[in-house]
């Protein structure tokens, strides 16, 4: 089985995961998710990491969200749960990051794909990209507390927007919507000036400045407001319009 996150180390102090299922549209399995876990904990006892960079392979995706495939079989609430809360666990981890993070969109961020994006302290997208919550559109909400994230992250109406459309926005609509930090024109290499000064910082100061936002959220307890996001979405999950919607996918009549 190959493997679904490649880890890149760069000599200038960052860690790049690069999320590796291109057939897919590198949609979240359970491999993927071991080995995204894996890499959190690998960049985070690495002290010559400063700044961790999350991607996808190739030019088509970031990623599409959960394998509607792979996920298909859970039926119940209690099935998906299991499934929603384990990914919204992971994704806790990579919220209180101790150091901080970049989600470098190269392609479409899709569902659950805006979610790892919206853990990460910065969002960078390639002009032209598409991305959405389309959870709506598929009659469940955002699953692995990535709501919850974003509501600590941009303006409510902005974030509210963005999830009860449940539809497409451009790269450069969703910085108007403040998702977005910088929209990169041309090559896409160019999004490691956005780091350049960050990374003469000493490692000690970011973590200091991370530390900060994550004591806010353990006080506020982001934690227990995402475990209830996602076991909201397994109540929806169960639903005939949800269970439709994914068919629709998977069948190609949608
Ligand atoms: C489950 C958790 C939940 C959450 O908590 O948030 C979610 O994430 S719900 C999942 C939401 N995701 C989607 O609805 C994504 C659906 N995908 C798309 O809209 C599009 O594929 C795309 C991401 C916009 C890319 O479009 P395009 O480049 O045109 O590719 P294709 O559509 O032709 O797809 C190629 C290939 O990949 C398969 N695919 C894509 N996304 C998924 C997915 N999420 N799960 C499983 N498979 C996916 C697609 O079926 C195609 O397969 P083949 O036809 O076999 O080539």
């Amino acid at each position: 089985m190959s493997q679904t996150v490649l880890v890149e180390k760069n000599e200038r102090g960052y860690m790049k995961f690069i999320l590796h299922r291109p057939e897919k549209r590198n949609a979240v399995s359970y491999q993927l998710m071991e080995e995204f876990e894996a890499a959190l904990d690998q960049a985070a006892q690495d002290n010559d990491v400063k700044v961790v960079v999350i991607t996808g392979y190739g030019d088509r995706a970031f990623c599409s969200g959960g394998d509607l495939a792979e996920f298909h079989s859970l039926y119940t609430e209690e099935e998906s749960y299991g499934m929603l809360s384990k990914m919204g666990a992971i994704l806790y981890k990579l919220a209180v990051f101790k150091k901080p993070t970049i989600a470098l969109l190269n392609g479409s961020a899709v569902g659950g794909g805006c979610e790892i994006a919206s853990a990460c302290d910065f969002r960078l997208a390639k002009s032209g990209v598409k991305l959405g919550f389309v959870q709506a559109s598929l009659g469940i909400t955002t699953g692995w507390g990535g709501a919850s994230i974003l509501l600590e992250k941009i303006p409510y109406q902005s974030a509210m927007k963005l999830l009860l459309n449940g539809t497409i926005y451009t790269a450069e609509a969703a910085k108007e919507l403040g998702f977005i930090d910088e929209v990169i024109q041309g090559d896409l290499e160019e999004w490691e000036r956005f780091v350049d000064t960050i990374l003469n910082r000493e490692v000690g100061v970011l973590m200091a400045y991370k530390n900060l936002l994550i004591n806010k959220w353990e006080e506020t307890d982001l934690k227990g407001r995402m475990e209830m996001e996602s076991r909201q979405c397994a109540k929806l999950w169960e639903t005939d319009a949800h269970h439709q919607a994914v068919d629709s996918f998977l069948n190609k009549t949608k």
